[in-house]
């Protein structure tokens, strides 16, 4: 039976100028899947990302969470709906400690909690992600890798419907590559619906059930990771042609 659909995407169109940076894609993500947004630098992935999270809105198209279409909704209603996400460049809350940044995720998020439960919620993420630091400790005292955790505690901490992650495990060491690849797989394993923008080949073979490819902004490529990355058209694109 066919997994039902989370999150569709449909005929997005994101133009910044004369440029256009998401040109008319359309993919879906199924309950409890991992699929990875791929393709070389400036193909559109964090822009789409953006147009999910509502940071942006399109110029056109659709996205549906569920029976909601949340493409015209301030970024703020779409966390409360069900999307939570990672960025590329971590950010905290830098006046809050490391608990009250995990906090605040589910005070804006999808599943709100409040008081010892909301405490207890975010004192067990920050464990479930390996962050072993005082938590009522500023976010200043952690180290890169710990603040990459805390956020996505902080992602984690409304329960979303669907995770976005911006490559986040771009420029950890290779211990903690590994460390944040078997994290991201547990969370799969656990039923997490995860859209995941990544550069790393090995962390998308091994977590990625579907890839979705981009291409100066389009669609060029989607199915089952290997046939994807085997798929001429990606090598061409991330590669260049032979002649060039
Ligand atoms: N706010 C903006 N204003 C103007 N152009 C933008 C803006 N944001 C992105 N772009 C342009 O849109 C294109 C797609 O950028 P985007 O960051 O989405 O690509 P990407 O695939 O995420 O790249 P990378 O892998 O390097 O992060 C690029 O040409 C970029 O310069």
């Amino acid at each position: 039976m066919n997994k039902p659909t989370v999150l569709e995407v449909r005929n997005l169109t994101r133009r910044f100028g004369g440029l256009v940076a998401v040109n008319n894609i359309s993919f879906d993500v199924h309950e409890h899947e991992v699929v990875g947004l791929i393709g070389p630098n400036g193909s559109g992935k964090t822009t789409t990302m953006n147009l999910i999270s509502g940071a942006l809105p399109p110029s056109s198209g659709e996205i549906w969470l569920g029976d909601t279409c949340i493409s015209r909704l301030p970024a703020r209603r779409i966390a409360r709906s069900g999307v939570a996400r990672t960025f590329q460049l971590v950010r905290m809350l830098p006046s809050l400690s490391i608990l009250e940044n995990v906090k605040a995720g589910a005070v804006f998020g999808h599943q709100q909690l409040w008081g010892s439960e909301l405490d207890h919620h975010a004192r067990r993420l920050l464990e479930r992600v390996g962050v072993m630091h005082d938590p009522d400790a500023p976010t200043s005292s952690l180290t890169y890798i710990d603040q990459k955790r805390v956020e996505l505690a902080r992602a984690l901490a409304s329960n979303p419907r669907v995770l976005l992650l911006d490559e986040w495990l771009a420029g950890l060491n290779p211990t903690e590559l590994q460390q944040g690849i078997e994290l991201i797989a547990d969370l799969r394993d656990e039923g997490r619906t995860i859209l995941l923008v990544e550069h790393v080949m090995d962390a998308i073979r091994s977590l990625c059930d579907r890839c979705v490819v981009m291409s100066s902004g389009s669609k060029i490529s989607e199915g089952g990771t290997e046939d994807v990355l085997s798929d001429a058209a990606v090598i061409e694109a991330y590669l260049g042609k032979d002649d060039e």
